[in-house]
């Protein structure tokens, strides 16, 4: 780009382009790599200054003696992050979160060496990534890029690629491509990528991230005129469609022969029988990768259906792959198809990441309603179960079906009760207070924050809590459509606004959405799978993040929130597969489980840390620091056994004690395994070894000030109606 002073107005020149840029000439000459202006109807953004010599050669052109070029000043102008123009202007600092997201990791022309992924195959059949990408690969993504290659070097290749969220499976996926298109052996023309619809956007966007300048290998097909076009242009090697554009029009893409498939979020393909799945399986595509971050959502029977679909027939029948489980034979067999690792292989490059779960008192509203509602049970206990799940978030969310329980007169009763009453709304509800405070809390420390919930009427009721909040309210919910949802992103992610929440619904935008705009995440009510939580958790702590990560769960105390919680503990045991204690813990929604549900201890601090009997009581020790004062203590009683024995050699008696206390130290360990199924008082004990590892608060405690400050509530007005909090810090 060359620069022409002209009055105020200046003209620039690309080799191919003419046009003028509002920009006075001292903002043009503080302009920096990685920042963002308008060139005409253009966006631009900074790849890499070149020095004068080097511009005229770039662009083809004489030197223009009359040219002006503006000179440097010797510091940056400090006024250029206010402009008032239509476009963000702004410079690529960490202080300012939105530029992260846009900054391409290929910023600068660089000269890099190509990375050669399989060395040993000679330089015949060995495949490469160019140097300008592979230098920017972690070590973790280069070891999953040579895994993918050498699994579709073969025509019959499949793998599944289950990273964590957030460890860069898109880039991983397209580098090995790219590394397979460039070897002219493997005849590999064409790359099909379906990802669910709202991702379409996404992809493109990582596309452009790792290819800012020169030809642009992907197009998205979002409607039939695309496809036309594609098939009549045949244009770029990658295509990235929707799984609903492969449902309509899979015939149309069958006629294009890809030679790849990639299945993004491919948990979604976990059912053999389901429409899309069979319509892929005919595409006939012989390499096929899927990607998810959560390929065990349920059952064992899940995790063998994508094996299937990534390498037909490799694990049998789904019997004979189940005997292999229980018989600890399949290790060496996935290991062939499925590569996992866990987000610590990018802590270095993330920062910390704290987790809460906070326990809120019911409202006596709250109470009261659940109470009736167990009582006074529907015919169908789902339907009482999605009331009591309502009545959690907020009791105005169930009066608004007051119409259905016309017949239940105790319900009847409390709802007229409640009406006479005029609580304030936030009281009504345990969780909303607790929210209440944090969205102040995180205002003022000017942290933004993302609120998750299942349910749309639940959004509607935040939204209107938040706005009465001062809050600027963005949403993402199945009503916005799927082309407007990457404008929504973008405006929260680059939003210079400090009270703005973005309220998403975890069905819409729980996977593989980039929301690192924020560094608090809150889940006002958690899902009965576990997946589909861990998946919205992930939005935020993620590659480009620079602040530390908050992220929440509210649950109302002694309800069913509890009860969600604790199901989701076990089944997130299956995560371990071969894990025979994780097996046995496996959840199914049984009759019992179901009776469980209805039962309610509001008046617990916490029912989950009862089930735990943890000794703890609530000071924010850990068990390994508990245990270490215990030894302490142990080594301080043997030594003063030891003196009082030399001194008191009559006194035999004594010993009795001391054998009693041997049984009950052994009691108390197991209270902390996995094994036993029940408590002392005989109540059914979930099983939840990782809730152990975190760090136990009770209101009562004197550590509990701390902790509010540390969780980021305004320790001089602490949550009325926090009743426990758990918290955990990942510590790689
Ligand atoms: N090496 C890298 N350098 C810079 N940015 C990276 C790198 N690897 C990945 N990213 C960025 O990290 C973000 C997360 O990557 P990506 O969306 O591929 O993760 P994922 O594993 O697919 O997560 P999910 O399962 O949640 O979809 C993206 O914005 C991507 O551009």
């Amino acid at each position: 780009m060359e620069l022409r002073g002209l009055k105020s107005f200046h003209y620039s020149i690309f080799p191919h382009l003419y046009s003028r840029s509002l920009l006075t000439p001292s903002e043009i000459a503080a302009l920096a790599e990685g920042d963002e202006f308008m060139f005409g109807s253009y966006e631009v953004q900074i790849q890499n200054p070149v020095d004068e010599p080097n511009a005229k050669q770039a662009s083809g052109k004489p030197a223009n003696t009359t040219l002006q070029p503006v000179q440097p000043p010797a510091a940056k102008i400090s006024g250029i992050r206010s402009l008032k123009r239509p476009f963000s202007m702004v410079s690529s600092g960490e202080s300012n979160p939105t530029n992260r997201h846009f900054v391409s990791p290929c910023g600068k022309i660089e000269k890099h060496d190509d990375w050669v992924i399989d060395e040993e195959e000679g330089n015949i059949g060995a495949g490469y990534v160019e140097g300008r990408i592979a230098h920017r690969l972690r070590p973790h993504q280069k070891e999953g890029i040579a895994f993918l290659y050498s699994r579709l070097k073969n025509e019959c290749g499949g793998a599944i690629l289950a990273d964590e969220m957030g460890l860069g499976k898109s880039i991983q996926t397209i580098a090995t491509c790219l590394a397979l298109l460039k070897n002219k052996s493997l005849k590999i023309d064409k790359i099909l990528i379906v990802v669910p619809s709202s991702l379409v956007d996404n992809w493109i966007s990582e596309f452009r991230k790792w290819f800012p300048y020169g030809k642009f290998p992907a197009e998205a097909i979002r409607k039939v005129s695309d496809l036309r076009r594609h098939l009549s242009y045949l244009i770029t090697p990658f295509i990235v469609c929707s799984y609903d554009m492969v449902l309509r029009y899979a015939r149309h893409l069958f006629a294009i022969g890809f030679d790849v498939l990639i299945c993004d979020e491919a948990h979604r393909l976990k059912n053999s029988n389901s429409k899309i799945r069979i319509m892929l399986e005919n595409m006939n595509i012989q390499r096929r990768v899927l990607l998810t971050g959560t390929p065990l959502q349920n059952e064992l029977a899940e995790l063998y259906s994508l094996l299937d679909f990534a390498a037909p027939g490799k694990f049998g029948t789904p019997a004979e792959f189940m005997t292999l489980v229980e018989q600890g034979d399949c290790n060496e067999l996935l290991d062939e198809i499925m590569l996992r690792r866990g987000a610590n292989v990018n802590s270095k490059s993330l920062p910390p990441k704290h987790e809460y779960i906070l326990y809120c008192r019911p409202s006596n509203l709250q109470m009261k309603l659940m109470e009736a509602l167990c009582e006074d049970m529907f015919a169908d206990p789902l339907t009482t179960i999605l009331h009591l799940r309502t009545v959690a978030n907020h009791p105005s969310l169930f009066l608004q079906k007051s119409l259905e329980i016309e017949s239940k007169p105790k319900l009847r009763e409390i709802i007229v009760e409640a009406s006479k009453a005029k609580q304030a709304f936030t009281q009504n509800s345990g969780k909303l207070m607790v929210l209440g405070s944090l969205m102040e809390a995180f205002a003022q420390a000017k942290e933004r924050v993302i609120v998750f919930s299942n349910f749309t009427q639940t959004l509607d009721m935040l939204e209107s809590f938040c706005q009465n909040l001062a809050y600027e309210v963005l949403r993402l919910d199945g009503a916005v459509a799927t082309k407007d949802r990457q404008k929504v992103i973008k405006q929260f992610n680059e939003s210079k606004y400090y009270n703005t929440v973005l309220l998403v619904s975890t069905k819409t935008g729980g996977t593989g959405l980039n929301l690192i705009g924020a560094s608090r995440l809150v889940l006002f009510d958690l899902d009965w799978n576990p997946a589909n939580d861990l998946q919205a958790m992930a939005r935020i702590w993620r590659e480009g993040q620079m602040k530390t990560c908050h992220i929440y769960r509210l649950l109302l105390t002694g309800t069913i929130d509890e009860k969600i919680l604790q199901r989701q503990i076990k089944k997130t045991g299956l995560h371990t597969i071969f894990d025979p204690e994780a097996q046995s813990a496996e959840c199914k929604f049984r009759d019992e489980d179901l009776m469980e549900i209805f039962e309610l201890s509001g008046d617990a601090e916490s029912n989950t840390h009862r089930l735990l009997e943890c000794d703890c009581g609530g000071d924010g020790t850990t068990i390994e620091e508990r245990e270490d004062e215990d030894e302490l203590e142990e080594e301080q009683e043997d030594i003063d056994d030891e003196e009082e024995k030399e001194n008191e050699n009559e006194n035999e008696e004594l010993d009795g004690d001391r054998e009693d206390h041997e049984p009950e130290k052994d009691g108390n360990e197991e209270a902390h395994g996995n094994g036993d199924e029940t408590t002392q008082d005989g109540t059914p004990k979930v099983s939840m070894g990782e809730l152990n590892a975190w760090r136990h608060y009770s209101p009562e405690s004197p550590a509990f000030p701390l902790f509010l400050r540390s969780a980021g509530f305004d320790p001089e007005i602490p949550p009325e109606s926090l009743t426990f909090a758990m918290h955990y810090t990942s510590t790689f």
